[in-house]
This record gives C-alpha cells, structure tokens and sequence, in this order.
C-alpha cells in the first residue's frame, strides 16, 4: 500500500494558528504581546531566508519581532553585550541566535549566555539536561515538529522501536530523548553504526537526521514504518537544466515511500514545522515568565 504521506507544512498551519489564539488571548487578558528576538551574523544566504521567514511568521501569529543583523566579522563581546541586552529586556521572551556561526565566535559560548527561560532553540546546556532528566524544558523546535507529527500520526508511541540515525546537539540527541519521554525503545544510530542497514530495519519509527543526501534507502525500511526525513540537502538537478538543483532529503524518498506506512517529504515536511515550533517555544516561554497557563499541545 502506498504511504501515507504526512504533510509538514500543512500541519505547520494548525500549529501557527493554535499559538496564533493563545497570542490573542494573552494580549486581551494580560495585556502582554510575546516578543521573539532573532540574532543573525552574517550574510549566509540560507540563513538570511531562514531569518525572514521567521521576523514573518512572528508578526503573522499577532507576536513582536525584533532583528538583529550583525556583521559577519562581529566580535564575540559584541555578539555577547546584544545577548545580554536581550537577556534583560522584559518585552523579550525569546532569543534565537541563528546557526551556523562565522568560525571565529565559539557556538557554545554563545549559545550558553541566553538566558535559559529565553533559549526557544532550547540548545542552552540547563535545557539539554532538563530534557534528558525528564524535566519541564525549552525543546529544540525541529525534533519538537517530529515529535508532534509522530503524535499526531500514531496517537501514542509507548512500546514502538525508534531509530534515530544522526547523533547531532541539534537533532539527534534532542530527538531521542524526546522519543524516550514517550516510552519508545530508542537506538541512535550514526555514520560509524555497525550493519547500520539492519539497525534501521528493526525501527517502527526512523528518524533521519545525519545530513547526507538520500542515505538511507527504500531497502532498509521495515514494511510499514513511519519514516521522519530531517535532512534538507540542495543537490544537482541536471536533468532541470544546466546549473539547476533540488532539495532532497536524507531518505532515498520513492523507495522509501514504497515499503513505509508514513512518511515525510522534503521539502514540505519537518521543515515548515521548524520555525512554527519555533512560535510554539516563543509563546511557551512568555507564559512561562508570566505565571500564565501554557498553551496545550505546544509542548513535549
Ligand atoms: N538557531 C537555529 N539555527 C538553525 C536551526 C534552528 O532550529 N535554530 N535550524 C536550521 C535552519 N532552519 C531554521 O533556522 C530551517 C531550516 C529549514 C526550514 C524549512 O522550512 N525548509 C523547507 C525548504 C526550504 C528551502 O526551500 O530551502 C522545507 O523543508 O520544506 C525552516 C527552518 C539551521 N539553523
Ligand atoms: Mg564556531
């Protein structure tokens, strides 16, 4: 039977509009408009797309944006005195500092002067060891869109085989613990995993998260499997025309939509879910500051 194919950015939609109500019903009965600060250095062109399209969605869901662009050659103190204004800025709920970095600024350092409650990526070491001890957390927002999809496809995911393959900070780890949280059975898997092929064979649920193009085959999905594809690569489409690409992600996608239950496309799947996460974590955390009722089902 033909897979199911879950669709990202469909879903995205009803994530938007549900932090778009919660947005609503904070300024009415609060008077408070959740803010979301962006920080980007550099000029990296998939960066800047992502950046704009997050001040967009922001304003869209009824949210303040602020931007900061910084020069690709901004010093780490720089880079760290805007953070700390973020940090002290009562109209601020979140800060995001957007990834990759320029090579001279120290990710983590950065990363780890947001203040906690504020880290919507949720990539500050307090909120990666607050996952990991099952306590209330900000959660990376890509592995936060599969977890609501998955939800949203099985109902529950106690008892099921997951095979997360990518051991990334951002992705990988994150996402594991996240399938955990729910009761599965969870194996990380990565480059150096012996019969790989097998591993991923077992796996009722296959999150694909190492960022190689088309890696992983139709042939190492189980009959049935619901296949989570978070890679996003841009590889060469001759057969377009000279010079053109396309977007394909880390699953081989027809011979992988062959033998799955479910799957995601790419584009069009986790992607979209990213920055409506993103808008999720955003009014979670405004709430969080406020000593307001979180919105329902936005969280992990
Ligand atoms: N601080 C962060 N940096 C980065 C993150 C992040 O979560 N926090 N994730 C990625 C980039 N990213 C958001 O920042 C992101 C990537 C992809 C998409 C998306 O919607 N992709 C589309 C395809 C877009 C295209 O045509 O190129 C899709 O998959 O359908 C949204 C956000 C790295 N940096
Ligand atoms: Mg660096």
């Amino acid at each position: 039977m033909a897979a199911t194919i879950i669709d990202g950015k469909a879903f995205a939609a009803t994530v938007r509009e549900k932090v778009a109500a919660h947005v609503t019903r904070i300024k009415e009965e609060n008077g408070i408009t959740p803010g979301l600060a962006v920080v980007l250095v550099g000029e990296d062109p998939a960066s800047q797309v992502y950046v704009r399209s997050k001040g967009k969605q922001t304003v869209e869901v009824g949210m303040n944006s602020y931007e900061y662009k910084m020069d690709v050659d901004t010093s780490e103190e720089d880079l760290l005195a805007v953070i700390d204004k973020l940090n002290n800025d009562p109209a601020v709920h979140g800060i995001l500092v957007q990834l990759p970095l320029p090579g001279h600024l120290n990710e983590d350092l950065i990363i780890n002067s947001i203040s906690p409650a504020k880290d919507v990526d949720g990539f500050h070491i307090s909120n990666v060891g607050l996952l990991g001890t099952g306590q209330k957390s900000m959660v990376p927002c890509t592995p936060l869109g599969c977890l609501m999809m998955l939800r949203d496809h099985h109902g529950s995911l106690s008892g099921m085989d997951a095979v997360v393959v990518g051991r990334s900070n951002i992705v990988g780890k994150p996402m594991a613990q996240l399938l955990l949280g729910d009761s599965c059975t969870v194996t990380i898997a990565h480059s150096r995993t012996k019969d790989l092929p097998d591993v991923v064979r077992r796996a009722d649920i296959v999150v694909a998260a190492v960022g190689r193009p088309e890696m992983v085959p139709g042939g190492w999905i189980k009959e049935g499997a619901t296949v989570i594809d978070v890679g996003i690569n841009r590889i060469d489409a001759p057969e377009k025309g000279e010079g053109k690409t396309r977007l394909v992600g880390d699953v081989h996608y027809e011979s992988a939509a062959a033998v799955a239950g479910a799957i995601t496309p790419v584009p069009g799947g986790v992607g979209p879910m990213t920055i409506a996460c993103l808008l999720a974590n955003t009014v979670t955390a405004c709430c969080r500051a406020n000593g307001l009722a979180e919105p329902e089902g936005l969280t992990a």
